[in-house]
């Protein structure tokens, strides 16, 4: 208190120098008062001569002023494990009651919601046995390889029934309790993910990829099931902090400092993950190159377009030579030539790790992946090679013929495109899926794939007859595939929600049936012709957001006399009174037929 004084009096020639210093303009202020008071330091234990009676003295004061000082940052230290992080992660409000807290053992012990939430426990995710046969095959090889506890040394992650979910929140509103049912973003999966591959995480959104990679970066705490980072389990503290070691990410959103230089970044990034700093410059300088931030480099990255600052990300996930890197939407917001350029670096960065990469670039998976998963509804949907998924999920064969022009009166273009079409029909049972002057675009199922090769080698000798100039036959695309599953996914969950959706039938009357029910039986439909009544086919499309809608139907058919009729018979009507049609289902279906 009165160094500032002493500092005033040592200046006090120069007064207005020391009017531009607070701290000397406090001391004079201070100084004044114990002049006029007549308190000082030396009598600060007791009252002043004015205030005999007085309540506190100026050394109950300052005693005073130590003791908030540590209330207040014992205050901030509680808060500041208690308050929910920016992933929405806080220290149970007792945590210093735990004897672990104290011994340094707690780790990763966090839970999630607002501190004014009190989060319920959420049943965990109904077990489900894949559908899919290579989801399937790779839940068993897991399952197997954790019960005669052996470990693959080819395997980078092994993924162990991995689950996550939201556990519905009851919060406290002004006057009364809202509750959110459980959410389950991870419905437990299983999955073995080699060195030197890179594995492709593809899904709608809101399939769960994020949560996926925020467990096994432990970005999140898992719910249920375990992931294993070359041998480190992500459920233990431990292991956890080995894994951080070995890991290298690149967040769906940006992490950087305004502040902070690409160079500084990398600099900064390298030291945390232990790399010498001998080595240091060179690494950096070798990934600003990569990335081709090289002229940037010691530009603020505040200043950094969208693709610059992802490309950055990238750069900051390959630092220090990581086992194992997670890049999440890497390529978002960057131009053509720049993606390519990202797709060499993550090409060249396979080699000696295991890659996770989750896009919605279909080509970019297409391009980089080894292996692809389709995550939807927080199920892994299906799994393999992109080979592997276009022949077992694509719509089939894509076949483009490409003819001349005819050249005489007897021979017009029309002519040898009617004669090609027949030999399509005729062989193949198909129409074009797209016509134009040029070429004719046929999509060959793949149940006809046995027929393809005699089929184009007869159309390969006739191709001068026919006026063909050229054939291309290709699998249909990847984009193809991933519509599919998540068409099928969504409709799934809406015929489990039970939903109703208004549908009118050709004679125009209305009725409701359940959403995403692919066969439908029309009650009261039921005739001595009919004795099971009608049904109808429902095309499903999903809309650029995702949600379903009918694209058409077909026409009213006999239900086969197999079919089950609808518990409860007669049909429920809906609340308006409107009838509501059964969903039929296709196995029966498909036997009968
Ligand atoms: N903290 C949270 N609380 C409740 N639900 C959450 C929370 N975080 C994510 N979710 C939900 O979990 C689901 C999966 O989200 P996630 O971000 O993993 O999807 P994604 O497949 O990565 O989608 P995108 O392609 O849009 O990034 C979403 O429905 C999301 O709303």
């Amino acid at each position: 208190m009165f160094l500032p004084s002493l500092l005033y009096i040592k200046v006090t020639q120069y007064t207005v120098l020391g009017t531009l210093f607070p701290p000397i303009l406090f001391g004079k202020a201070v100084e004044l008062l114990r002049e006029a008071s007549g308190v000082s330091w030396s009598q600060r234990g007791e009252c002043p001569p004015m205030y005999p009676d007085c309540i506190m003295t100026l050394e109950k004061i300052f005693w005073c002023y130590v003791a908030t000082f540590f209330f207040w940052f014992i205050l901030a230290v509680y808060l500041d494990n208690v308050v929910p992080n920016s992933n929405g992660l806080r220290k149970s409000v007792f945590y210093f009651l735990k004897p672990s807290y104290w011994k340094g053992e707690d780790g990763d012990e966090v839970e999630e919601g607002s501190l004014f939430s009190r989060a319920g426990t959420s049943p965990p995710p109904e077990d489900v046995v894949p559908d899919d046969e290579d989801v399937l095959a790779e839940e068993t090889t897991v399952k197997c390889q954790v019960a005669e506890n052996r470990t693959d040394p080819t395997v980078a992650i092994q993924v162990r029934g991995l689950v996550k979910s939201y556990p519905g929140t009851t919060s406290i509103g002004c006057c009364k309790l809202s509750k959110s049912p459980p959410y389950h973003a991870v419905k437990g999966v299983w999955l073995n993910l080699p060195n030197n591959q890179l594995f492709c995480l593809l899904g709608p959104n809101g399939a769960g990829k994020t949560t996926t990679i925020s467990c096994l970066t432990g970005t999140t705490p898992v719910t249920g099931g375990d992931a294993l980072i070359y041998g480190c389990s992500v459920r233990s503290s431990v292991g956890m902090s080995n894994i951080r070691r070995m890991i290298g990410v690149c967040p769906q959103f940006d992490i950087l400092w305004d502040a902070l230089s690409g160079e500084e970044h990398l600099h900064l990034f390298a030291s945390i993950k232990g790399l010498p700093p001998s080595m240091i410059g060179a690494a950096a300088d070798k990934l600003l190159e990569d990335v081709q931030l090289a002229t940037a480099a010691k530009c603020r990255s505040g200043s950094y377009s969208g693709g610059m600052k992802r490309r950055l990300s990238v750069a900051v996930a390959l630092i220090g030579d990581p086992k194992v890197v997670f890049l999440d939407e890497p390529t978002t917001g960057m131009d053509p030539l720049t993606r390519r350029n990202v797709w060499d670096i993550i090409e060249e960065a396979k080699k000696g790790r295991a890659i996770v990469l989750t896009t919605h670039s279909m080509e970019e998976a297409d391009i980089l992946s080894d292996r692809i998963g389709i995550m939807a509804k927080g199920r892994l949907r299906c799994l393999g090679t992109s080979i592997r998924l276009k022949s077992r999920f694509g719509a089939g064969y894509v076949a483009n013929v490409s003819y001349n022009n005819g050249d005489t009166e007897e021979e017009t273009s029309e002519s040898r495109v009617e004669r090609i079409k027949q030999f399509f029909r005729y062989r193949l049972n198909l129409d074009p899926k797209e016509e134009n002057e040029k070429f004719l675009t046929f999509l060959i199922p793949n149940e006809k794939e046995g027929l393809l090769m005699d089929f184009f080698s007869e159309l390969e000798e006739r191709a001068e007859e026919f006026g063909i100039s050229d054939i291309q036959l290709g699998l249909s695309t990847l984009e193809e595939v991933f519509l599919n599953i998540a068409k099928q996914a969504e409709l799934e969950s809406a015929a489990a929600e039970g939903d109703l959706v208004p549908f009118f039938l050709n004679s125009g009357t209305a009725i409701q049936i359940p959403k995403g029910a692919r066969f439908v039986g029309i009650p009261g439909t039921e005739s001595s012709e009919n004795p099971r009544g009608v049904m109808v086919e429902i095309y499903w499309e999903q809309d650029e957001s995702g949600l379903l809608y009918i694209s058409d139907h077909s026409p009213e058919t006999p239900i086969p006399p197999n079919v089950q009729p609808p518990p409860p018979p007669p049909p429920p009507a809906a609340n308006d009174g409107t009838l509501v049609g059964f969903a039929i289902d296709p196995n029966q279906l498909t036997n009968d037929r």
